[in-house]
């Protein structure tokens, strides 16, 4: 089964290297590895909701606030082949803001 706090540290050592990138072909490299992070913690459920209904609130806000990541590295993975490197970083900058909110929400 997939563990979604490993996958988290290593969304976390991506997220870090993406935020030093300096240039297009690193940036992409490190946010597809942080995307394929993302796309794996999505998949198991987190070890506080292991005895939860797949439909209770927590798992719903948890598949909502993965969804919403996914979706936001890909604007800065969109970004980047287009080669505007500073804008995917500040479009990558926002993924740590989903991580708070939705940390906060999850009591993580
Ligand atoms: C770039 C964004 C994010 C990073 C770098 C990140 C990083 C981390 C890290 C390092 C941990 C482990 C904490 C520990 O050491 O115990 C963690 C746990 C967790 N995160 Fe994130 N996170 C991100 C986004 C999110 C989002 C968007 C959600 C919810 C949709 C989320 C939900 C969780 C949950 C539920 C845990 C606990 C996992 C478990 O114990 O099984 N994270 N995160």
């Amino acid at each position: 089964a997939v563990d979604v706090e490993d996958a988290m540290k290593d969304m976390s050592k991506s997220y870090r290297l993406v935020m030093k990138d300096a240039d297009a072909a690193s940036l992409k490299k490190d946010l597809t590895t942080l995307r394929a992070a993302a796309v794996e913690a999505q998949s198991g459920v987190p070890g506080n909701m292991k005895k939860q209904a797949p439909d209770s609130t927590d798992r719903k806000t948890f598949a909502e606030g993965m969804k919403k990541l996914i979706a936001q590295i890909d604007v800065a993975i969109k970004l980047t082949d287009e080669g505007k490197v500073p804008e995917a970083k500040a479009e990558a900058a926002k993924l740590k803001d989903l991580m708070n909110e939705y940390h906060a929400k999850l009591g993580v």
